[in-house]
Formats: C-alpha cells, structure tokens, sequence
C-alpha cells in the first residue's frame, strides 16, 4: 500500500503547490488525481516518484519510506515506474528497442515476448520496427508507457496519459491498458483533466484546489452527490443557478423540457452533440445549459423542470 501522510511541498520560498495532503493508495487500486491546470497534479506524482524533495510529511510504499533526491544518487524509485508529460524515449531506435530498453539482453527470448505483449497493449504492433522519431507524439506517448511497464512496476504513475491521443484510439487504449494493470494488479495513479479517465476506470478519485485534497471518493459518488462547482466541472457542464430561493447544482441532462411549468426559458443557442442537442437559454436572468433530444430555435419560450424543486 501506498501511504501518503500530510505532505507538503513547494518549489524554492515560493508559496506552497501541496500543502499537507494525505491518502494511501491498494496494492492494484487505480486512483485518479484530478484538479485544474496548475493545481499540483504533476508535482504530487513527482513527489511520490521521488523526484522532489517533501517539506513536511512522509511516503511509504508498504515498509520502504520513498526519499527524495536529497537522499539518492539517482533519483526515483525501483518499483515504481513514472511516465511524465514529456516522455523521454530514444528518437534514433526502434519502438521496440525502446520498449525493451531496461529489460536484460541476456534473456533474449523473455525480452521479445514481453515486448510483443506490450506492443499489443498499446496497439502499435505494426510499428515494431520503426525509429521513434517517425512517430506521432500520441504514437510516443503510447511507446513511453509500454516502456514504463516492460519491467512490471508494482506502482505506475501516468501524467495525463492520453493528452496526444486521439478520440479514436483513447478509449480503446484506455481500456486495454487499464484492464492489463488491474490484471497484473499494478497500482497506478493517473494524473488527468479528463473526467473519463476517471469514470469509467478509477477506483477512488482525489481533487486538488487550494494546495489541498478538497475531495476522494469513488467517481461515482463525488458525480452523483454533486456539492462542489469545481468538482461537477471536472466531468460536465455544471449550471450553478438559484431556484425560487435556493442555490442549486446541477448537470445539463437533469433539465427538462415539460408541456407545463412555473419555470420559464428562453433559447439562445442549441449545439448539436450527436445523439442530443445541448441548449443554451436565459433563466430568470441566469445562463442554463440543459440537454434535449431536439433543436430548439432562437428566441423560443420552454418550460423547464428541475429535479427536486417543488413546481
Ligand atoms: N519546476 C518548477 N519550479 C517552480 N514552480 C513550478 C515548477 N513546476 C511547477 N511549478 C508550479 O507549481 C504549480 C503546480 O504545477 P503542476 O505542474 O504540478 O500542476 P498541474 O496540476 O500538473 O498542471 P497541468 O494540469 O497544467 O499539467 C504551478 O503553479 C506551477 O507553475
């Protein structure tokens, strides 16, 4: 188990990036750290990497406390493996040498049914043999986390994953990736603005404002019992808006357009979404956004329904 007990840190005598956080993470868990640009996302996963030194707080991975660079020649973890932003691989060689770089030339047949293994995880079979440096940045990215894994991790720690991949690819490759990880129960923290990532396959999720964990919990309770702007925006629209009195959140699709109401709207815009359209109109002077199966003109009048207002 990971155990991060009230860490903090901050970069030279500037103000603090994370100021004394704490949480622990299972052998195998997936947790997903999310939180705005700038909030802390990739210092936290460097700091349980090793690569920063802590102000305050301790890291243990089960029984071994993680130190910082103060405390190693080469910094990071040996059971861990990081996969920053700006993935480091070797331009001039090969997707599979590059892959099977920290695996040993001495088991020359481990090494290749490993790197064939992995090659099949992130969907780049066909480019085995070709040199990096011809590859798209989301085709790197993929390679750099096969890299992170050849040598299986007991901990991985993925800064936004899927930042170069396309819509296409992502959602199979997230769900490859993840169901290997959990079947070789590899713990991984997943630093990403993409609620998606965290929905579908975080076990537990923390969010970071502040320098601080304002929330963690399963992604399925903190989207449901929505109670923070600034969580709910990390998956959806979020209307914040005031019903006769009282200060509501809610997500786009819980608005609907009913025959009879005391609420009434008018359309501004509707964007076309694919299976639904997403309208935009005034509400007692108040901006909502809500969900419909239909275009609604310009200028039209709506009665709308919200959950749990009495009508
Ligand atoms: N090497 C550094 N030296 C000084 N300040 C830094 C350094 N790296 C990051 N920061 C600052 O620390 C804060 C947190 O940055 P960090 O990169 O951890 O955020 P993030 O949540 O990962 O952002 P993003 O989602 O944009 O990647 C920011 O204010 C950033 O400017």
């Amino acid at each position: 188990m990971l155990r991060v007990n009230n860490i903090s840190f901050q970069y030279s005598d500037q103000k603090k990036v994370l100021n004394n956080l704490s949480f622990t993470v299972d052998i195998g868990q997936h947790l997903c750290v999310m939180g705005e640009s700038g909030s802390g996302k990739s210092t936290l996963l460097k700091t349980i990497y090793g690569l920063l030194d802590l102000n305050e707080g301790t890291l243990f991975w089960k029984e071994h406390q993680i130190l910082g660079p103060a405390h190693h020649l080469v910094p990071g973890m040996d059971f861990f493996k990081y996969v920053p932003q700006d993935f480091d691989l070797m331009p001039y060689t090969s997707v599979s040498e590059n892959i099977g770089k920290h695996l040993s030339r001495f088991y020359p047949q481990e090494k290749e049914i490993r790197t064939q293994e992995l090659l099949e995880v992130i969907e780049l079979s066909e480019f085995a043999q070709e040199k990096v440096k011809n590859l798209s940045g989301g085709q790197q990215q993929r390679v750099a986390i096969a890299r992170a894994l050849a040598k299986e991790p007991e901990l991985i720690l993925l800064d936004e994953p899927f930042s170069q991949i396309d819509n296409f690819k992502k959602n199979s490759l997230r769900r490859k990736l993840f169901a290997y990880l959990k079947e070789k129960d590899i713990a991984c923290i997943v630093a990403t603005h993409d609620g998606n990532d965290a929905l579908s396959f975080a076990d537990q999720m923390i969010v970071i404002k502040d320098q601080h964990i304002i929330a963690n919990d399963s992604p399925k309770n903190l989207y449901e019992n929505l109670s923070e702007h600034y969580v709910g925006a990390l998956f959806d629209d979020v209307n914040a808006i005031t019903i006769d009195g009282a200060s509501v959140l809610l997500y786009p699709h819980q608005i609907k357009v009913v025959d009879k109401s005391v609420h009434q709207a008018t359309i501004y815009t509707s964007y076309f979404k694919g299976f639904y359209w997403l309208i935009e109109a005034e509400y007692r002077s108040q901006k909502v956004f809500f969900q419909h199966s239909v275009k609604i003109a310009s200028g039209d009048r709506v009665n709308l329904d919200f959950p749990s207002v009495p009508k």
